[in-house]
């Protein structure tokens, strides 16, 4: 497979780790104004990095913007005379539907939105993929590049925004459960380095759990809390605080604000 990713900042420098770790492409060509986030690469077999987006599509099969949405479309319209009906085009803007990219590139390409996490440098993504009607015939393919990173579902498009929430912003949720811990253990008196430690394998163990046994959380909580034991205790004062709720309040924020982002 000959890959290009346009943009290689936070997400793209991501998905190019997870590939080049899993060496799942015949060529990459890692193309951005600023190179770098990626020049680490540059000694890798067949990655090329270079700041001529044109030349990476022109060079590339499949081809995914890793654009903030303020700047993707600019791209697309750069690039939009290089892309043939053969490309994948692959797209992990945030709010930037497939209607949008259409209308510039036209509905006769195979444009797929891609709505990974940073996991996928190690990957441990969960990707959700969503097609138009021309990449329908291409999902299999996409599936295929991102199972090698983690877990794909591909989901109707209406849903992508909501999985940007859940997936993608949720690396970030989850990573201030886990600081919020840490705070906690030290306040109890470990040093901070085995606070992390403590912290980080717990989350890692908890969410194993889960995936391993296929159980519901609360049947993995009902597991741990001894009746008039510490950990309901600890629970219910969480709840009283509003835990659950302050964190489906924050997803809905984030959900409002992809909207916002939309109108840009
Ligand atoms: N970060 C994440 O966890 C996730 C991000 N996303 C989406 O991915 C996209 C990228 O996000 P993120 O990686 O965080 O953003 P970044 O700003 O970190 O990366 C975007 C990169 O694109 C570069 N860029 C800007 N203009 C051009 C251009 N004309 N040609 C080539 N490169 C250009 C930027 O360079 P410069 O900095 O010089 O402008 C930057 O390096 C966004 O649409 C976001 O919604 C989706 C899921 C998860
Ligand atoms: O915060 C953002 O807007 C992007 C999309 C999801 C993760 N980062």
């Amino acid at each position: 497979m000959k890959i290009a990713i346009i943009g290689t900042g936070n997400l793209g420098s991501s998905i190019a780790k997870g590939l080049i770790k899993n060496k799942s492409f015949t060529s990459l060509y890692l193309s951005d104004k600023n190179t770098s986030a990626v020049k680490t690469f540059e000694e890798e077999p067949h990655v090329t990095i270079t700041s001529d987006n044109a030349k990476a599509v022109e060079a590339s099969d499949i081809v995914l913007f890793a654009l903030q949405p303020r700047h993707i479309e600019g791209v697309l319209k750069d690039v939009a005379p290089l892309i043939k009906a053969d490309h994948v085009v692959l797209s992990v803007a945030a709010g930037y539907e497939i209607s949008r990219i259409e209308s510039i590139i036209g509905s006769d390409k195979n444009i797929i939105r891609v709505m990974p996490n940073t996991a996928i440098s190690i990957g441990k993504s969960m990707t959700c993929l969503s097609a138009n009607d021309k990449g329908q015939g291409k999902i299999e393919l996409a599936k295929n590049i991102f199972n090698q990173l983690g877990t794909t579902m591909v989901i109707p498009e209406e849903q992508i925004q909501a999985a940007t929430v859940i997936c993608a912003s949720g690396i970030a949720f989850w990573m201030r459960l886990v600081r919020a811990t840490t705070q906690g253990a030290i306040q109890l008196g470990f040093e901070a380095h085995e606070a992390h430690d403590l912290a980080v394998q717990t989350c890692f163990g908890s969410a194993s759990l889960l995936i391993e046994s296929g159980r519901h959380p609360e049947q993995e909580i009902d597991r741990v809390t001894t009746p008039s034991g510490c950990t309901i205790e600890g629970l219910n004062a969480m709840e009283h605080q509003g835990l659950s709720s302050a964190l489906i309040q924050g997803i809905v924020s984030s959900f409002e604000k992809i909207n916002q982002i939309k109108k840009n």
